[in-house]
């Protein structure tokens, strides 16, 4: 709750329209069955004049309770939405400022869910709320005493109900706080299902799994629809149970007045009014049990919410400007363990890569080579050791100014939906299409583009499926390189091009970016075999470091690779 004050605080003309409305709404409510008991009476009395008085102040009280629901309804909705919109607004933002394996522990569907269905459950109870919260206990108290009022000699009748229904309610409520609890768990389960078939629906279909796929997802579905259905059994058998009471206690009384209506016949007009008053009270505890079951659903998003938004972000940085620093990078006693993990995955690596020179990484699979290039973009930190950047410890620089001197490409770099263009100007705002065509230049991309009828403005669809592999990869290192990076990394990002297109952009790399460091991790030697220094990593821990022709003489491990990629590319010719 404590995290929605704020927010209330911001819309609180809007609340105080909402709160005021339902005051309203309810003395209009209360004091119909009264002025409804005074009409009959006087039309039993056979009051002509009371009876066209007090129907016309009973139309205006209807009237009266129109307008207060009405208006009650508009501003508790204003307050619901515009809650809810700053609310998926700050955690949006909140996520983007978390780190990397900030993200990652709570996992991409897990964070999709509390931002929509999540904050969906706020909405609705930030609207029932408003609409409820004061109406429920005015009602209840005000019809209790109006009730008591009108036939006191049933006190006793009105106790019972309401023992009755408190007890049915609150079982309950109690019931169904876990089922709604496990509810949220069964919609993340059925999201994740689905996200990872959809997303991997090449595979799926590559491998005929749909048949195993759809019973996965029926699974997860099914076990949301049972929790789903024992909610339901309990409201089944709510509404009847408190229906049942409340018409004993209506039977009851009019048994007890029919006793004695002939020689009282304006029993009749208490006894209508009285009715009308358990309905109320009945409305006001049925309502109220409803406001507390989804409260409680709500609270649990609510906390879920508020869990995104209290994790501080495991990474900060120093406040600063935008400058690039110089491009030499330094690994000093390097370990890194992932979280969770009981292994480090980097071993004490050190070694110093002097500004635009060229960096190959090569080992095995597994051994290392994308967690120590994600150290140097700071996607995590280090264990022990520093890792430095121009000189400076990565964790001294300000996020402005490192991502404006590492650029890092990914084998499979996301590109964002949108257009060629608009990818680019993600890194470089400014970047007019010459620049851009320089850009694709180095990256062997300009010749694809340029054959699109839209040419830089061409569309990129949703996980830019409407290019190939080689071409996305050719759009990922364009973009790397727009802005003229002081240390560029290429993660396997050429995996998908062909030899020869490989080769060019390599040469475009050592022509146009002549200042800029460069690391690129590769699987293939002859994709490195030009660097300055290759770095042979096994297992996480420096093997050797040097030139090709170097290692050949010195590393083992090295020359088993080269060896075998040999063998293999001459078995291949
Ligand atoms: N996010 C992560 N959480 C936990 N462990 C991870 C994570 N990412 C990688 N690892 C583990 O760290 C080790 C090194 O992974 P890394 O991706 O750095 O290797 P690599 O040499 O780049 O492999 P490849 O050549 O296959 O891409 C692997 O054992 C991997 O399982």
């Amino acid at each position: 709750m404590k995290v929605l004050m704020p927010y209330f605080h911001r819309y609180r003309r809007d609340v105080w329209w909402a709160m005021l409305s339902v005051i309203v709404l309810v003395f209009a409510t209360l004091w119909q069955p009264r002025l409804l008991q005074t009409v009959m009476e006087a039309i039993i009395k056979n009051d002509q004049q009371t009876v066209f008085q007090q129907g016309l102040f009973l139309l205006g009280l209807a009237v009266l309770g129109i307008i207060g629901g009405v208006v009650n309804t508009i501003y508790s909705a204003r307050v619901a939405l515009g809650v809810a919109t700053d609310l998926r607004a700050d955690l949006y933002a909140h996520v983007q400022s978390l780190a990397y394996a900030d993200v990652e522990k709570f996992s991409a569907s897990n964070l999709v869910v509390r931002m929509t269905n999540d904050i969906n459950q706020v909405q609705q109870i930030v609207m029932a709320g408003f609409q409820q919260i004061t109406r429920i206990p005015l009602l209840f108290i005000g019809a209790l005493i109006l009730a008591l009022v009108t036939m006191p000699q049933q006190w006793w009748g009105i106790l019972l109900m309401m023992i009755v229904i408190v007890l049915v309610a609150g079982l309950a409520v109690q019931r169904m706080t876990k089922y709604f609890a496990q509810t949220q768990q069964d919609i993340e389960n059925v999201n994740t299902v689905a996200r990872e078939n959809l997303m991997g629906i090449r595979v799926v279909k590559s491998f005929v799994q749909e048949t195993s796929e759809i019973h996965k997802f029926s699974q997860a579905s099914d076990e949301l629809t049972n929790v789903t259905a024992k909610i339901g059994y309990w409201f089944a058998i709510l509404m009847p149970a408190f229906f049942l009471t409340a018409n004993l206690a209506v039977g009851t009384a009019v048994y007890i007045v029919g006793q004695n209506i002939t020689t009282h016949p304006t029993y009749l007009a208490a006894i209508t009014s009285f009715i009308s008053y358990l309905m109320q009270i009945l409305f006001a505890v049925i309502n109220g049990g409803f406001l507390m079951t989804f409260a409680s659903r709500a609270f649990i998003s609510l906390g879920r919410i508020g869990e995104v938004l209290e994790t501080a972000p495991s990474m900060t940085y120093v406040a600063g400007d935008d400058q690039p620093v110089a491009g030499d990078v330094q690994f000093e006693h390097v370990t890194f363990t992932y979280p969770g993990d009981d292994q480090p995955t980097l071993k004490d690596v050190s070694f110093t890569l002097k500004a635009g020179t060229m960096l190959g990484i090569v080992g095995a699979t597994g051994s290392g080579k994308t967690t120590l290039a994600q150290l140097i973009a700071r996607l995590y930190d280090p264990g022990s050791g520093v890792v430095k950047v121009g000189g400076v410890d990565v964790r001294q620089l300000p996020e402005k100014a490192l991502r404006a001197t590492v650029a890092y490409v990914l084998q499979r770099s996301t590109l964002f939906s949108g257009t060629i263009a608009g990818n680019l100007r993600q890194v470089q705002p400014d970047a007019q299409t010459s620049h851009m065509q320089w850009a694709a230049n180095i990256a062997q991309a300009s010749e694809f583009i340029e054959r699109l009828p839209q040419t830089y403005d061409a569309p990129v669809e949703e996980r830019s499926q409407n290019f190939s592999g080689g071409q996305q990869q050719r759009l990922a290192i364009t973009r790397g390189v727009i802005a003229n990076p002081k240390i560029l990394i290429l993660d396997d990002a050429t995996s998908a091009l062909d030899a020869r297109s490989e080769k060019l952009v390599q040469e475009a790399l050592n022509r146009d970016l002549k200042t800029t460091t460069t690391v690129v991790i590769a699987e293939k030697i002859s994709s490195i075999i030009n660097a300055d220094q290759i770095l042979v990593l096994e297992d996480g821990q420096v093997s050797g470091i040097g030139t090709h022709q170097a290692l050949l003489k010195t590393n083992a491990i090295y020359q088993t690779i080269y060896q075998t990629q040999k063998a293999r590319e001459e078995g291949l010719s």
